[in-house]
């Protein structure tokens, strides 16, 4: 038995309230299955493509009716209680479908970051839907907006993304765990908020879940820290005929193909930093990167990139 956080990549949780549902219907069985199996599970999620609907929404609203335009820290919270309510709402089901006697939680999480983080003068992080390379010239010229190239996937909106410092609901989380309550947290990476002279104030960015994820399995001494998303695996030369899937891998060696550039900004390589810094916050924690569909096999170390201290496939 152990404590994993696993973190559901936004991207694979869809475009819209339908794909949303359907996705999570194929994930909350899987949960359901390593909850049964005697697994402590708290689950984190992204909101990459739905803080960016939520966004855009309101500020086409706000130009139209010329109110104020919906800060992004408010944005992060709506998509937290939006994706939290579809996930609490599915795993209950099937609890009550398999006569487990769970309850299912989601912590509104506030997330400390850096007023000085360099990240704020440098947005980062892909939000919101792909546009073609004109769209995304036109949205610059018209609306001001930055984008960039993700990942061969075309072009999105990118926001500041500073570093998460601290959970400020972390103790809040510990006692849920503790009663038994199945956790959702720090969804969308948490909202952002600095420490100001009025108190925990929110602030204009998105933070990367991957890095609040491993700051809360970190906070909460998770054994494994699980980052699901579209692919099954982590590859070298991704996107090429030379691609080549990474199995299990030692942290010196994922370093190194960092270091040579294989994991793309604002995609893979926050998942592969997060899964770097929590192998090495203890000898024994282990970092998979894997799909909803291969989980099961990357537990029994059968698929998905496993990243551990000593490595060995
Ligand atoms: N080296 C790589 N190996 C595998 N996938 C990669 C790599 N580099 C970039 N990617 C892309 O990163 C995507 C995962 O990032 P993203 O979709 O942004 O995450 P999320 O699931 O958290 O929303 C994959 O689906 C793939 O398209
Ligand atoms: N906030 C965040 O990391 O979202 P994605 O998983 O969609 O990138």
């Amino acid at each position: 038995m152990a404590k994993l956080v696993i973190a559901l990549g936004g991207n694979a949780l869809g475009q819209s309230v339908t794909e949303q549902k359907q996705s999570i219907s194929k994930v909350v069985p899987v949960i359901a299955d390593i909850i049964e199996e005697g697994h402590e599970v708290i689950l984190t999620h992204g909101n990459g493509p739905q803080v960016g609907m939520i966004h855009l929404a309101f500020s086409n609203f706000s130009e139209e009716n010329q109110t104020a335009a919906m800060p992004f820290a408010e944005c992060n919270a709506m998509s937290e209680g939006y994706i939290g309510y579809h996930l609490q709402n599915a795993l209950l089901n099937e609890c009550q479908k398999r006569n487990q006697k769970k309850e299912v939680c989601t912590c509104i999480t506030q997330v400390l970051v850096d007023q000085e983080d360099p990240a704020f003068q440098n947005p980062t992080k892909p939000i919101g839907r792909f546009y073609s390379k004109a769209e995304a010239e036109q949205l610059t010229q018209e609306k001001g907006l930055i984008l960039r190239e993700d990942a061969g996937r075309g072009y999105r909106q990118v926001v500041p993304s500073p570093k998460p410092q601290d959970i400020i609901e972390k103790e809040s989380i510990m006692t849920l765990l503790a009663a038994d309550k199945i956790v959702i947290a720090c969804g969308g990476g948490g909202i952002p908020v600095i420490q100001s002279k009025e108190g925990l104030t929110g602030v204009e960015a998105v933070i990367d879940k991957d890095f609040s994820s491993e700051k809360l399995a970190e906070l909460i001494g998770a054994d494994k820290l699980i980052i699901l998303t579209e692919v099954d695996q982590v590859y070298l030369n991704f996107g090429t005929k030379q691609q080549k899937a990474l199995g299990k891998v030692s942290v010196s060696e994922v370093e190194s193909y960092r270091e040579q550039q294989h994991f793309k900004a604002g995609s893979m390589l926050p998942k592969v930093e997060a899964a770097i810094q929590f192998v090495k916050q203890k000898a024994t924690n282990e970092a998979i990167i894997t799909s909803i569909a291969a989980i099961q096999e990357a537990l029994m170390y059968r698929n998905g990139t496993i990243i551990v201290e000593g490595g060995g496939n």
